[in-house]
């Protein structure tokens, strides 16, 4: 069976581009189904509305449920199980000890990185989480490493202490430069679990892939949530905002790139919330984060898919244009490796023709996924030209998926439209019944500066989507909000590093945990 990362689940697609349900599963009940919501949806809600909130209180972020430690266990347990099978069946029944040696209590996210261990310790569902007791009011950033430190202590404390192990040799070092880092139980791989599990996953469905890009995504984003979070707290949870409040609120939304109209947006339906019902600090929070995701979800809602995947046995026609250095070839690559990994046919079609050494870029790419580039040799070659070769081979080839790479060059508006255009018609005409999509690439990092270009390329191409690159580098993160308000335009797909796999299907959900859950 073949995972569909576009899709985030094994392949049934007659079920896939649906909005997601109104009651999402319990995450003590997985059923499965990749749902892009977590357990408790939110439902949209404009400042007008803010009234009719339900009564009933958001629930809180899942820092501590004995249950997505459960589930952490057994998900990690799957995983050794596939990475040393002979390991586990040699002994299928111990509990090891070296867990203990490699969940180290950490007070802040760098990753433990000892030796992965040969077994671990068995899933203990009747877990019950240890009471924290501060000694003084702790802040909310404080409260969730400690409520983090306290389970892996406690998973420590349960590994029952056998004689030393003889040591093993280490696993090779994984030779590809792409391959995950490696498998670790520590903070980055619960949390990464929980947000898994919160969506309705199995333990047993899991990969490290996914694993690894939940971590990936939480570390990128890591400063932004470290100066969000504690200073949110402390702002929030007095009843209605006081005029400092919505100062430092203001300041705060701003710094990370949210925008102006967004951090309007969410003032007034927070104000208006906690003029209604006075919510503890942790709760206040967790009433933020959905309203963040609802601003989110709302393209995605009004472009009526919740999930851009290509749709099989027939040809998807992806437009990728961006300005140059924002991740437009990297992204492309990237799109290319998740399409054949899912089972895709797919071809890339280099229409950036402006610079050769663009053409080039492309083609290492196409190697690295393992996908044929349609190329025009020399310089300043039509693109149109280009993108019509690439149908016909597409069309030849019974592709599903053709990647076209756009001009990049935004010093004229005009030539960039009429260039952009002919490629469009071109499509029309050589492929009528192709699903065309225009994504736009961005890069995080440029922070409102992005969101000029996207201006631009909006006028100029019809765009339905963006992908948002280098999350994990100096990006704050907060100009996916002022991108879904601003310019309606629904996120497709997040970058978050340089490697092939950094690249996944966005999730609201996903990322407003990476970027505020303590
Ligand atoms: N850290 C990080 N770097 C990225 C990411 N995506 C792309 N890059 C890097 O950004 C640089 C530019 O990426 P390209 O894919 O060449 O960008 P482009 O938009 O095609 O730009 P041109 O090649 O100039 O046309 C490269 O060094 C990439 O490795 C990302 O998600 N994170």
């Amino acid at each position: 069976m073949v995972f569909d990362w576009f899709r985030r689940q094994f392949n049934q697609p007659e079920s896939l581009t649906e909005a997601p349900s109104e009651a999402a599963p319990e995450a003590s009940e997985p059923t499965g189904e990749a749902d892009r919501t977590p357990v408790e949806p939110p439902t949209e809600q404009q400042p007008a509305e803010a009234e009719a909130a339900p009564a009933s209180p958001p629930a809180p972020t899942p820092t501590i449920n004995p249950d997505y430690l459960a589930w952490a266990k057994a998900a990690y347990q799957n995983l050794k199980q596939q990475d040393h099978p002979a390991a586990v069946e040699e002994d299928p029944g111990a509990v090891s000890d070296d867990l203990a040696a490699t969940v180290e209590p950490t007070t802040d996210d760098t990753a433990v990185t000892t030796s992965a261990p040969q077994t671990i310790a068995e899933a203990t569902p009747e877990l019950e989480p240890e009471p924290a007791a501060p000694a003084e009011p702790p802040s909310f950033f404080d409260l969730a490493a400690s409520e983090r430190e306290a389970r892996l202590e406690q998973l420590t404390a349960e590994a029952i202490a056998e004689p030393e192990p003889e040591p093993k040799p280490q696993p090779p070092a994984i030779a590809e430069p792409s391959a995950p880092q490696g498998l670790t139980f520590d903070d980055d791989f619960v949390w990464s679990s929980e947000v898994l599990a919160a969506q309705g996953r199995r333990p047993e469905e899991i990969s490290i892939e996914e694993i690894d890009w939940l971590s990936s995504l939480r570390r990128g984003l890591d400063k932004t949530r470290r100066s969000l979070v504690n200073q949110l707290k402390s702002a929030v949870g007095q009843g209605p905002l006081s005029a400092d409040a919505v100062e430092t609120i203001e300041a705060l939304l701003l710094q990370a790139d949210v925008g102006v109209e967004a951090t309007d947006r969410i003032l007034t339906q927070l104000q208006a919330k906690l003029r209604q019902e006075a919510l503890p600090p942790e709760q206040a929070i967790a009433y933020l984060k959905q309203l963040l995701q609802q601003l989110l979800d709302q393209p995605l809602e009004t472009s009526g898919r919740y999930i851009l995947a290509p749709e099989k046995g027939r040809l998807n026609v992806w437009l990728v244009c961006g300005v140059n250095g924002v991740g437009k070839t990297t992204t492309i690559g990237k799109l290319a490796h998740l399409a054949t990994k899912s089972g895709y046919r797919c071809l890339i079609a280099a229409a950036d023709t402006f610079r050769a050494a663009a053409v080039e870029q492309v083609k290492v790419w196409g190697d690295r996924s393992e996908v044929d580039v349609i190329a025009n040799p020399g310089q300043n070659t039509d693109p149109a030209a280009v993108v019509f070769d690439a149908i016909a081979a597409a069309q030849a080839r019974g592709t599903e998926l053709l990647l076209v790479d756009t001009a990049g060059r935004l010093q004229n508006k005009k030539n960039l439209m009429d260039e952009l255009a002919k490629v469009r018609r071109i499509i029309d005409r050589k492929a009528p019944d192709a699903i065309v999509e225009s994504l736009l690439v961005l890069d995080a990092t440029q922070g409102q500066n992005g969101l000029r270009q996207a201006q631009v390329f909006a006028e100029a191409a019809q765009l339905s989507g963006v992908a948002l690159t280098k999350l994990d580098s100096t990006a704050k993160g907060g100009v996916a909000l002022a991108i879904a308000q601003d310019l309606q335009l629904p996120i497709r797909f997040l970058g978050a590093g340089e490697r092939i796999q950094d690249l996944r299907p966005f999730s609201s959900y996903e990322f407003i945990q990476a970027l505020l859950d303590g």
